[in-house]
């Protein structure tokens, strides 16, 4: 009889070869994974562990294996040994605890090919430290969070590679009811609270009821830029599905949320019925102006690389190119033209993306301002930390927190 092995590895094995095709998010594959296999908590956690521990370190982990392998390893093999090499090198599981589960798995997985799991994982050692081994990113994307962040550009890399905490707007009931269920609630920013929670989020009373909202207290820290929206409309540009118009809804605001995919907004209606809140979504391709009447209140979350969410989002750095990020950029650019032309005079415009690099945000506003003299930039003054430049803020990334790029424009 073949030995056992944790069915959590083996989950997070067949969630990372998705994952790494490109086939789905991490968080996609992890949810249909588990949702099948039905795992104890604890090993559930373990598989989440795995995976994105895998996908944040991917850098190390191919650089230490690769000497150790020739020609092109299969897929799963190499998800398998990345899983085994994350353990042994980077969580200090004990080698021989590695090699035996990820043998027995290796034998139950990948047939004739598992003498490579023994070979393989007896004998990886961390690899020689480069700036792509140290922090886990593409030399070019280092230089990127260096022109970000420059001093407190490595704080924020090694930031990235620790778990991303569970962020949570809570009305008070959803946050007693978070309490009554044993989670431990810690303060975070504002109305977004740090929480550890024993089970599953979507499980809680306090999600069925409407009394939590996961969001990352930057994310948060951009609507409020919008200041006091209670009673007013407010145009939600690229919304989505619709997480920032949330909360811009429960803060009294009434939004009219456009985006070019039907589908992010059928989620939205579910969430704001979850949530008990109305706004009204229209489908919109913004890189044309939109036919909706102008408002004095306007917020373009653009489609963006996502270089600040790779805490949350580490399989991101896996595709991400320079030519991805001129890409955007360009498409940035022709929706910052649409929202100025629903911006009414002495209205706010406020441009935000969930990147760090200089060309989805600081460019973007520096060249609309430069053709722009009907707007002007009021500074944007954040409830989290961040770093200043003449257009806007970029939030400092540690702690938890993402990395989005903002800046207030006010119409003249
Ligand atoms: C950063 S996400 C928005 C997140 C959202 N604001 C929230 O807080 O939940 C960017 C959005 O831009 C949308 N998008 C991409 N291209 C677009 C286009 N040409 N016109 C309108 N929306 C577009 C995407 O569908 C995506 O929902």
């Amino acid at each position: 009889m073949p030995a056992p092995f944790n069915p959590a590895r083996r989950l997070a094995v067949n969630a990372l070869v998705r994952v790494r095709r490109g086939d789905a998010f991490a968080a996609t594959a992890l949810d249909e994974g588990l949702s099948k296999a039905r795992l104890e908590p604890r090993d559930a956690g373990l598989a989440t562990h795995l995976v994105y521990g895998v996908l944040r370190h991917h850098f190390t982990l191919t650089a230490a294996l690769a000497p150790l392998l020739r020609g092109k390893t299969p897929d799963k093999a190499m998800a398998l040994l990345l899983a085994g090499a994350f353990e042994k090198l980077i969580l200090g599981t004990p080698p021989h605890a590695v090699v035996n589960e990820y043998v027995s798995l290796a034998k139950a997985e990948l047939g004739k090919l598992s003498g490579l799991a023994n070979a393989v994982l007896r004998r990886v050692e961390a690899p020689e430290v480069t700036p792509e081994t140290e922090f886990n990113l593409p030399a070019w994307l280092v230089s990127e969070f260096e022109g970000g962040y420059g001093e407190q550009a490595e704080a924020v890399m090694r930031d990235f590679l620790t778990p991303a905490p569970l962020w949570l707007w809570t009305t008070d009931s959803g946050a007693r009811a978070l309490e009554d269920e044993g989670a431990l609630l810690e303060p975070g920013v504002g109305d977004v609270l740090k929480v550890v929670l024993g089970g599953s989020l979507r499980a809680s009373k306090a999600w069925r009821e409407g009394g939590v909202q996961p969001i990352n207290p930057a994310s948060y820290a951009v609507t409020e830029l919008l200041g006091d929206v209670k009673g007013r409309r407010v145009l939600d540009l690229a919304g989505g599905s619709g997480v920032k118009a949330a909360m811009l809804t429960a803060r009294g605001a009434r939004v009219t949320s456009l985006d070019v995919d039907a589908r992010k907004h059928k989620a939205a209606e579910e969430n704001f019925k979850r949530l008990n809140l109305q706004g009204e979504f229209r489908q919109a391709d913004l890189r044309t102006p939109p036919d909706v009447p102008p408002a004095d209140l306007v917020l373009l979350d653009a489609p963006c690389t996502g270089t600040g969410t790779l805490r949350a989002h580490p399989e991101i750095k896996l595709r991400l190119t320079p030519t991805s990020i001129a890409e955007l950029a360009e498409l940035q650019r022709h929706m910052l033209e649409s929202a100025a032309t629903v911006t009414s005079p002495g209205g706010t415009l406020v441009y935000s993306v969930c990147s760090v690099t200089d060309a989805e945000g600081p460019a973007v506003v520096r060249d609309f301002l430069r053709h722009h003299a009907d707007f002007e930039s009021v500074g944007a003054h954040l409830t989290v930390p961040s770093v200043q430049d003449d257009f806007g803020a970029r939030t400092l990334a540690v702690n938890g927190i993402d990395g989005f790029y903002t800046a207030k424009l006010r119409r003249l």
